[in-house]
């Protein structure tokens, strides 16, 4: 069985939203498995990231996904704080090999999101991860996925009313999709699955 985990934080629940599609992505695989672990601000005590069993599941998965609201330009500091409890597991190189990506949304097509998937693609480099892209063309792809053409993960945003737009839910789900595909290739042998 493929294990795919997606760690994210959500303080309004668009990110979680778009978790929910990357999870439904990697599940829609056979013989993959994806689970949720929401960061909240209630594991984060004076400043540190307190859930232990959230990061042995993560030990435990092939493939990684990240997924951080973006506020004031860059990743929320609760998912920071998560990011800074892993710093044991860069000590023992605990994630190296394993797959990465990430995902980010915020309010204006172009509100910085890109420096906040840049954190999180050097984030996974540190641990020694695998990033994995968005490989559909852009303005290309039948579905217009990626909507906002970003390719080193999802750059999301949401309407003046706050709903997730239904191409972003698309790319997350292709993005969960692509992970888990790849990490059966990687760590199973699994045969292709047939990405679309
Ligand atoms: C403190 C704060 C900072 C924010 N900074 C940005 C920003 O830099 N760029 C942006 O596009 N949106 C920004 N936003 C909007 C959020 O990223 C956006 O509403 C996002 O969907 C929130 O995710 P959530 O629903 O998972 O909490 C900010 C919101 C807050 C509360």
């Amino acid at each position: 069985m493929t294990k795919i985990a997606v760690i994210y934080h959500s303080a309004q629940g668009t990110t979680e939203a778009l978790a929910r599609s990357v999870i439904a992505g990697a599940n829609g695989l056979t013989g993959t498995e994806a689970i949720g672990i929401k960061v909240t601000g209630e594991e984060v005590v004076q400043g540190r990231y307190r859930n232990q069993r959230a990061l042995e599941q993560l030990d435990a998965a092939d493939g990684i996904v990240f997924g951080s609201p973006t506020f004031m330009g860059c990743v929320s500091a609760q998912f920071k704080a998560f990011m800074d409890a892993t710093s044991e597991r860069y000590s023992r190189r605990s994630w190296a090999g394993k797959l990465a990506a990430g995902f980010t949304i915020g309010s204006s097509p172009s509100g910085d999101q890109l420096n906040t998937l840049q954190t999180l693609q050097v984030f996974a480099s540190q641990h020694g991860m695998l990033w994995i892209s968005i490989d559909l063309p852009a303005g290309a792809d039948a579905a217009a996925r990626p909507r906002l053409g970003a390719q080193s993960g999802l750059v999301a945003a949401h309407s003046a009313a706050g709903e997730v737009h239904p191409q972003d839910h698309l790319t997350a789900e292709y993005l969960g999709s692509r992970v888990g595909e790849l990490a059966g290739l990687l760590f199973r042998g699994a045969g292709a699955t047939g990405i679309s």
